[in-house]
């Protein structure tokens, strides 16, 4: 049985990572908005691109500050911000979503999404999903882990510099795995489980690009924070 050894320098990865991912959160003054403002569909819907808006800031300033990504070739860095964003974001939202937060936020968040005016062929698989990760039980490392191996994904449309994201998102999946056999020695197939939902990550984001057209088509109004990142007019 090969003895599984966290290195110093990949201690200090997890930890770089781990700081930049909990302390970049959504503001107070949006979350409380989430928790007073009245329902309707309309309401629910600005409020949840107000959500949108703020995750996909705190997704950027999480990115910069992944070790290395910096480094990466300008046009690459845009490239894969804005190829991993919305699967970036899905993770986000099912981490909020599977804790049970004592001020009823999930369960308010929960609510207003569901009726937010989007159709169920979207509601389903997106709720399917989030139950699919709160299952998991992941630890805080391996939730930043996990994001941030999503956001190294090489193939992602215009990255010109493969070779050079795929090194980088080698030696977090490296870390990841390593932290699966220590955290979870009676599961040894976590690891595998963990990256099976990057697979699921995909079909949601296929599910998003047909979302924004119903509410493109539906005239609904986004931020130009969300138009930027999503190439939406
Ligand atoms: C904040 C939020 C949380 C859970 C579900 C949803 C639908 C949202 N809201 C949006 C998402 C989105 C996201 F932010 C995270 C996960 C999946 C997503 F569909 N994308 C967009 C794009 C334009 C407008 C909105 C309202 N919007």
């Amino acid at each position: 049985k090969e003895k599984v050894e966290i290195t110093k320098e990949q201690r200090a990865l997890i930890k770089a990572i781990l700081d930049a991912y909990n302390r970049h959160q959504i503001p107070q003054d949006v979350t409380k908005k989430l928790l007073q403002e009245q329902y309707s569909a309309e309401e629910n819907f600005l409020l949840l691109t107000e959500v949108a808006t703020s995750q996909v800031q705190v997704l950027v300033e999480f990115t910069k500050n992944i070790p290395g990504f910096l480094s990466l070739d300008r046009e690459d860095q845009i490239a894969l911000l804005k190829g991993s964003a919305v699967e970036a974001m899905f993770l986000r939202s099912a981490q909020v979503l599977s804790k049970k937060m004592p001020s009823g936020y999930t369960e308010v968040l929960e609510e207003r999404i569901r009726k937010s005016g989007m159709s169920e062929e979207f509601i389903t698989p997106m709720f399917n999903f989030y139950k699919s990760i709160g299952e998991l039980h992941m630890t805080q490392e391996e939730q930043a882990l996990l994001t941030t191996i999503t956001i190294l994904t090489p193939d992602r449309p215009y990255v010109k510099s493969h070779e050079a994201v795929e090194r980088l998102q080698e030696t977090m999946l490296d870390v990841l795995r390593k932290l699966c056999v220590l955290q979870h020695p009676q599961e040894p197939q976590y690891f595998a489980r963990l990256l099976g939902r990057l697979t699921e990550l995909r079909t949601l984001h296929h599910y998003h690009v047909e979302m924004l057209t119903s509410w493109k088509t539906n005239d609904h109004k986004f931020t130009p924070l969300l138009c930027e990142i999503w190439d939406v007019q």
